[in-house]
C-alpha cells in the first residue's frame, strides 16, 4: 500500500524549515497578532455554513482545487478569483482553497485572491503539523483551518485548534475511521469533518460518513467530504440528517463551477 499521506508529511516538514529561515516564527507571530485590521476582516466560517443550515439550504464549502495526487490535474484552465464568484454567486457557504503546492498545485496566492473576489469565508485547506502553519493561514486571511487526525497526535493537535480558536479561526477536523473519530471528539471543535476518502489508499466510499454517524453527538456540525458528485450522493446524506458538504472535483469538472453547485444541491 502506498502511504501518500506520510509522503505529504514529510514534504510538509521540509516546507515550514525552509519557510521558517525566510521568515522566523516569531516575527510571523508578532506581525499577525499586532495587525487589528486583519482581525477585523475576519469571516465567520462556521457561522456561516451554520445560517445556511438553519435556513433550509445545504452548506456547502466549495473548494477551489486545482489538482490532486490521485487525479492529477483537474482544471487546467484555473481562475482562482472567477471560481470563487461563481461559487458565491450559486449559493456556496464557505470557500476552501488548496495551499499544498507539491501535491495538489495550490498556493497561498490562490487563498488571498479567492477570499478577495467574494464575501465568503475561506478555509485553508492543507496539511497542519505545526504552529507556524496556523499562523502562516491567519497572515494570508484564513478564516479556517483544517486539521486531519490521521496526521496529529492528540497533544500537538489539540494546541493547533486552541491557537486557531485564539486567532478568531473556525477549525474543521477530519476523521476517517471510529478510532480517528475518538480523537477528534476530544477537540472543543464543533465542525467535524468525515473524509469519505482515504487519504492513505484514495478509496471513496459515501458509507463512511453513514457509517460513523451513530457514534456522533448531536452538537456537532458534520461535514461530508469528497465523492460527492450527484445530486442522489447529496439526497443520501440529506436523508440521514447531513447538511454540511465539502465539494471539489464535481464542480472543478464543470464549465462554470457555481452553476454546477446550483445542479447538484438544487
Ligand atoms: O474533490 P472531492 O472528491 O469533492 O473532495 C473535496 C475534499 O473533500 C478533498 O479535497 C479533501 C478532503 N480532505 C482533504 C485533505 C487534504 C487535501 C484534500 C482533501
Amino acid at each position: 500500500m502506498s502511504d501518500i499521506l506520510n509522503k505529504i508529511l514529510d514534504v510538509k516538514a521540509e516546507e515550514i524549515r525552509a519557510a521558517k529561515k525566510q521568515r522566523d516564527f516569531a516575527s510571523l507571530r508578532r506581525d499577525v497578532e499586532s495587525d487589528s485590521e486583519l482581525r477585523s476582516e475576519l469571516r465567520s466560517f462556521e457561522g456561516s455554513l451554520r445560517d445556511k443550515i438553519a435556513a433550509g439550504h445545504a452548506g456547502v464549502i466549495a473548494e477551489v482545487k486545482k489538482a490532486s495526487p490521485s487525479k492529477g490535474v483537474i482544471r487546467p484552465d484555473f481562475r482562482p478569483a472567477d471560481i470563487a464568484v461563481s461559487y458565491a454567486q450559486h449559493g456556496a457557504a464557505c470557500l476552501s482553497v488548496l495551499t499544498d503546492e507539491q501535491f495538489f498545485q495550490g498556493a497561498p496566492e490562490y487563498l488571498r485572491q479567492a477570499r478577495a473576489a467574494c464575501a465568503l469565508p475561506v478555509i485553508r485547506k492543507d496539511f497542519m503539523v505545526d504552529l507556524y502553519q496556523v499562523y502562516q493561514a491567519r497572515s494570508w486571511g484564513a478564516d479556517a483551518i483544517l486539521l486531519i487526525v490521521a496526521a496529529l497526535d492528540h497533544g500537538l493537535m489539540a494546541e493547533l485548534e486552541a491557537c486557531a480558536h485564539e486567532l478568531g479561526m473556525s477549525v474543521l477536523v477530519e476523521v476517517h475511521d471510529a478510532a480517528e473519530l475518538d480523537a477528534a471528539l476530544k477537540l472543543k471543535t464543533r465542525l467535524l469533518g468525515i473524509n469519505n476518502r482515504n487519504l492513505r489508499t484514495f478509496e471513496t466510499t459515501l458509507d463512511t460518513t453513514l457509517g460513523l454517524l451513530p457514534r456522533i453527538p448531536p452538537e456537532k456540525l458534520v461535514v461530508t467530504e469528497s465523492a460527492i458528485a450527484t445530486p442522489d450522493d447529496v439526497k443520501r446524506m440529506r436523508d440521514a440528517d447531513v447538511h454540511a458538504f465539502l465539494v471539489g472535483e464535481a464542480f472543478m469538472r464543470a464549465p462554470e463551477p457555481g452553476v454546477e453547485l446550483a445542479r447538484l444541491f438544487a
